[in-house]
């Protein structure tokens, strides 16, 4: 119990729902995806939302108590339903979401506990898709403000259907450290912001110089990903794996290079690691797989070679 308890507080702030698959359904919400990751890492990794008060939440409440996932700022809702989602694929590589609207997680409420538990967390990952009604956003950027100086803000971009403005993508990127995108987010808010259109490497180093980032995150796919941080450029290729379904594979990106840079790894070691952590995640079926021996045992390799 001690030892839970002295590691690190990772928070993933925004959206926790049931991913529907035309087979069954699993549990997923981006931010969620990132506290069920970094507690398999080596942190401790807290989701902050809230579900309905019904049995769909019940479930998810349950799943997290049984993976060891604290539910102690997972608020219940008595008026919203459990969020859902519709996942559908052309391609095993390019899921489609259709999230459906007027559920618990677009009213988080921000209160003492919130606040108390923010100034204790050394990681924060919130995205775009949770800011879509005014009520979480508000209590997304009041968490954020809550936080610790030294608390690493994760902005996990994430663009869902029309569920974005630039007002919400230039707030986030203010209150950022660290960003993830992907290359067609790249393209997307290139074009929102209006950014000229050159390489990745160029816009990572334009959007960091802008908003005064530590690192920003471009991933590839099964390409890899490109760290723009301390003034150099790493790209980092990717390990081949075959493709279960990807969702999940950019959160579980996200969480591993947390979790290394929370133990001081180099940019490049906590991305190769991170390559590794996304393509396993997208092997497997669903964005919650548990895998925590799988992790330690590619951590272990890694920081052996
Ligand atoms: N087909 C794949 N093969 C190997 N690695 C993959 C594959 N798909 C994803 N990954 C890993 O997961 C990371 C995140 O995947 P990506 O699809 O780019 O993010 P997102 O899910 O946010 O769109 C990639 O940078 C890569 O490290
Ligand atoms: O919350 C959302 O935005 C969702 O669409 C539900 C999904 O569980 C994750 O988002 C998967 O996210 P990726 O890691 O980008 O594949």
């Amino acid at each position: 119990m001690n030892n839970i308890k002295s590691l690190p507080l990772v928070i993933g702030l925004g959206e926790l729902l049931w991913d529907c698959f035309e087979d069954e359904r699993r549990p997923g919400g981006a931010p969620a995806n990132v506290a069920f990751q970094a507690n398999q890492l080596g942190c401790q990794g807290t989701v902050v939302t809230r579900v309905g008060q019904d049995a769909l939440g019940k479930e998810l409440l349950e799943f997290l108590k049984q993976q060891g996932l604290s539910v102690d700022h997972v608020q219940i809702d008595e008026s919203f339903p459990t969020g859902t989602v519709t996942v559908q694929y052309s391609d095993a590589n390019d899921p489609q979401y259709t999230i459906h609207e007027h559920v618990a997680w677009d009213h988080l409420e921000f209160n003492d506990d919130l606040s108390a538990l923010m100034q204790h967390s050394q990681a924060v990952c919130f995205g775009t898709l949770a800011q879509r009604e005014t009520a979480s956003r508000e209590a997304i950027h009041q968490c954020l403000a809550a936080t610790s100086e030294k608390c690493l803000i994760v902005y996990d971009v994430n663009l869902r259907q029309h569920y974005y403005e630039r007002s919400w993508i230039e707030r986030s990127l203010e209150a950022a450290k660290m960003i993830k995108l992907n290359q067609d987010e790249v393209a997307e808010i290139s074009k929102l912001l209006g950014l000229s259109t050159g390489s990745l490497g160029q816009f990572a180093n334009r959007i960091q110089e802008d908003y005064e980032l530590e690192a920003v995150c471009i991933t590839r796919g099964a390409e890899g990903c490109l760290i723009y941080a301390e003034g150099q450029e790493f790209n980092i290729p990717g390990s081949p794996v075959e493709v279960t379904d990807a969702v999940g594979a950019g959160d579980a990106f996200t969480a591993a290079l947390i979790s290394r840079r929370l133990q001081d790894w180099g940019w490049e070691q906590a991305a190769i690691f991170a390559n590794r952590v996304g393509g396993l995640v997208a092997s497997q079926a669903g964005a919650m797989p548990v895998l925590k021996q799988e992790f330690e045992q590619i951590s272990q390799k890694i920081q052996n070679s």
